[in-house]
């Protein structure tokens, strides 16, 4: 019946229907968006159905895969990262049909692993990339591999949280802030109301703005390299740049007492410990960690009700590793309960704290970087979140609709 009266429809209207084009015009479409981040690196296969190409399209579904460590770890051996990115594409292969590998883009964008790394490692490792994207039967576009600076890793996270809530409408009003942590760098971006958080900023690259449908949009985003977690740990235990990693040994008195072990990151392995002789918990973990925040962070002028926060990536992990959150599920939290259950891990540390010696730290560190470094209040809500709609909150998403859409990031 439905197909009467659209055909009656062209009748009336004397067009000749089109045989080579489907009646509705809307077509599925793939893009392939890898991230390369200091802990690991994934692949996100996209499924868009687009069909109007003045509109964002509709994102159909995603295939996500993850493999650790992340490139940063192969600095030495760069043939190893390339053979790491060719597995993750094979996950692209059994996605995208075989007609369009030709078609669907190809795209690798590195975080803060690479940003610290030496810039001639770093190269290597992108070329290694490049070298197994080329012999990829999918397309490769211009500049299809490289490091992301901090300003669209914050910005393209902020828009693919906001268009996976529904809130990317170019005549909306509310949209929601994100927080992510990562290993070596983490972000925060909001949609500011008062123009004094513009006025406010210390820099001015804390504003940047980008255009989507005809309209502009202006942010408050930040990355602070060196503040994600693993990146904190490092200078908790002033570890940071340190030499004689052969004999060193690193103390913290946010580990537990008679805690010893190797612990590695970005392919660099280091001796840590908790502080036998000395003290260990909550109050005194808080004073180490603060020192990775402050004088560091900028607080924005407007924080508290201009926006609820989405949170992810390692406030997620470990929130759920801390049992304060489902790990399905996710959860509101307000600030402190990061706060209640630092102490409560702080303060019960036992040698191993049941497999997980590091959670007093980061616990600890979330806290003090929520409170002392971003001020919020320790009543403020944040959406603990990893997937939305089965669709992971990640920058990724936004890259591959800055590549369909150009949203002129400045
Ligand atoms: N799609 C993603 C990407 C990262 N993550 C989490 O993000 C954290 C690490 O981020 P990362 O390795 O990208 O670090 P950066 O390079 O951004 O500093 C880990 O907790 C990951 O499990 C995630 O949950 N989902």
């Amino acid at each position: 019946q439905v197909k009467t009266s659209l055909l009656d429809l062209t009748s009336i209207r004397g067009v000749l229907p089109n045989l080579s084009r489907p009646a509705n015009l809307s077509r599925i479409f793939y893009a392939v968006m890898f991230d390369a981040g200091s802990t690991g690196t994934r692949i996100h296969v996209y499924t868009f159905i687009q069909s109007d190409s003045e509109e964002l399209p509709v994102l159909d579904n995603e295939m996500f895969h993850s493999i650790k460590p992340g490139l940063s770890a192969y600095a030495d051996s760069p043939e190893v990262a390339g053979h790491t990115v060719r597995m993750l594409l094979k996950v692209a292969k059994k996605t995208v049909p075989r007609l369009e590998w030709k078609r669907t883009p190809v795209i690798l964008r590195a975080t803060a692993g690479l940003r610290l790394l030496a810039p001639e490692k770093a190269q290597a490792l992108l070329d290694q990339v490049q070298h197994v994207f080329d012999e990829s039967p999918f397309l490769v576009p211009d500049n299809s591999v490289s490091i992301m600076d901090g300003t669209n890793e914050g910005i393209l996270a902020w828009i693919s949280v906001n268009f996976l809530t529904g809130h990317l409408h170019p005549q909306t009003k509310k949209t929601v802030g994100i927080l992510d942590l990562g290993g070596g760098s983490t972000q925060i971006t909001f949609l500011p109301k008062l123009r004094k958080t513009i006025d406010s900023v210390p820099v001015a690259d804390y504003i940047a703005g980008f255009d989507l449908l005809n309209s502009s949009f202006e942010l408050y985003t930040h990355s602070y390299l060196g503040n994600g977690l693993m990146a904190a740990r490092l200078a908790a235990l002033g570890a940071l740049g340190a030499e004689g990693l052969e004999w060193r040994v690193f103390k913290s008195s946010c580990l537990p007492k008679k805690f010893q072990d190797e612990w590695s990151f970005g392919g660099i392995t280091y001796q840590v410990s908790g502080d036998p002789d000395g003290y260990s918990g909550y109050k005194h973990c808080y004073q180490e960690v603060l020192k990775v925040v402050k004088g560091i962070i900028h607080q924005p002028y407007e924080l508290e009700d201009s926006n609820v926060f989405y949170a992810f990536s390692y406030y997620f992990d470990r929130a759920v590793d801390a049992g304060l959150i489902d790990g399905v599920k996710g959860g509101m939290l307000e600030v402190r309960d990061f706060k209640k259950r630092a102490k409560e891990v702080c303060n019960k540390m036992t040698k191993n704290s049941v497999g997980n010696p590091f959670l007093c730290m980061d616990m600890t560190y979330i806290t003090c970087l929520l409170k002392d470094g971003f001020g919020f209040k320790e009543s403020t809500m944040l959406q603990l979140t990893k997937k939305v709609n089965n669709v992971e909150a990640s920058w990724a998403l936004g890259a591959t609709l800055d590549h369909f859409h150009n949203l002129k990031i400045h």
